[in-house]
């Protein structure tokens, strides 16, 4: 039985939410940074001496159930605020795995954004370059079903090999992410109507682009999708970009220069991201850089709720007419997601709307 309302429909990141998903950081693990596809994802800055302090097995206790803590309170808050909001237990990831051509060992649930697209009605599975997030997804899936049974699409890119050839190495031997086949993470990808950013990086590559265009072309013929390069070499374009409501943006100022606004939105009002406030971690080295403060999740054009220990960001959010939700998210450097990462909107009012017309 199909309802005559979509039950998936999320064609950007700011208009009223009505469904969404929210992560689980149980069983969150660090992988073996032997695999050249988790120090890519996971710590890509460091050198191979700086990744012999790395130590792969599971979060800390504390850290693990103090997020739980974090993410039930975001559910409960999204619950009262009317938002259907739904808590997929985590797959096992104690378990490593093989394919014909490497192991792995498993990593997170924490931040469902990562590695589902969804754009419009149509729930995209993205094709993670990391070789641990292979069957992340997989406590997603009943809830994918369940909305292809209500009416929704649902594709999954083609299943990426992963091989060894896929990954590179610079000039300090640190991991850099090839073109042998179309790898890249969700987060990697921004929704703004029928405008779409897919950011080139070390979690997206251009076959990656590639693909995402042509299937998309499916999806919808009128969807543009833009690349952003040379913005974030590294993993996940949203803790650089935040799209606040039509017209206005956050931008990290240690990122893009003002003279190197994407063009798409030279001629929007920018809120250039205050400098985050520094905040300690449980572990001497974290998923996230301190901008993940950035990382918020607009529940209407005129709701965001974020880190609540930065205020300096609530005043910058306040003097453009967004009121804030203050929330903790007490661990979300170390484990790399702050309120947008570890949530995946499924449903918003907002249509196919052109924000650039
Ligand atoms: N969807 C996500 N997990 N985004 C996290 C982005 C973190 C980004 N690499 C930073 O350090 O600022």
């Amino acid at each position: 039985m199909t309802s005559a309302v979509p039950p998936v429909n999320s064609w950007d990141e700011f208009t009223p939410l009505k469904e969404i998903i929210v992560g689980d950081a149980t069983h969150a693990r660090i992988p073996r940074m032997s695999d050249p596809s988790a120090w890519l994802a996971c710590y890509p800055t460091m050198t191979p001496d700086e990744l012999r302090q790395v130590e792969a097995g599971e979060f800390p206790k504390r850290v693990v159930e103090e997020s739980n803590e974090d993410l039930e309170q975001l559910a409960e808050t999204l619950r009262g605020l009317g938002v259907t909001t739904h808590r997929p237990p985590a797959v096992d990831h104690s378990r490593s795995f093989a394919s014909p051509y490497w192991e792995a060992d498993g990593y997170i649930s924490y931040c469902p954004r990562d590695i589902t697209l969804v754009v419009g009605s149509t729930v995209i599975e993205a094709p993670s370059p990391m070789r641990s997030r292979y069957f992340e997804i997989f406590n997603l899936r009943p809830l994918f079903q369940r909305y292809m049974l209500e009416g929704a699409s649902w594709i999954a890119a083609p299943r990426p090999q992963l091989k060894d050839e896929l990954y590179e190495w610079d000039e300090e031997g640190r991991p850099l992410l090839g073109e042998a086949e179309p790898v890249f993470d969700a987060a990697n990808v921004l929704r703004v109507g029928r405008d779409l950013f897919y950011q080139v990086s070390r979690s997206g590559n251009e076959m990656g682009l590639k693909w995402l265009r042509s299937t998309l072309r499916m999806v919808d013929p009128t969807l543009r999708v833009h690349p952003l390069r040379d913005v974030y070499g590294y993993t996940h374009i949203d803790s650089t970009i935040a799209v606040l409501r039509p017209g206005l943006v956050m931008l990290n100022p240690a990122r893009i220069a003002e003279d190197e606004v994407p063009e798409a939105f030279r001629d929007w009002d920018i809120l250039w991201c205050p400098e985050p406030e520094p905040t300690e971690t449980a572990l001497p080295y974290t998923l996230s850089e301190t901008w993940i403060c950035m990382n918020l999740l607009m529940v209407n054009p005129e709701l965001a709720i974020v880190d609540g220990d930065q205020p300096a960001l609530a005043k910058a959010l306040e003097s453009k007419g967004i009121s804030v939700l203050p929330h903790r998210l007490r661990h979300q450097r170390v484990l790399g997601g702050g309120f947008h990462c570890v949530t995946l909107d499924i449903s918003r009012e907002g249509g196919l709307e052109d924000y650039f017309g």
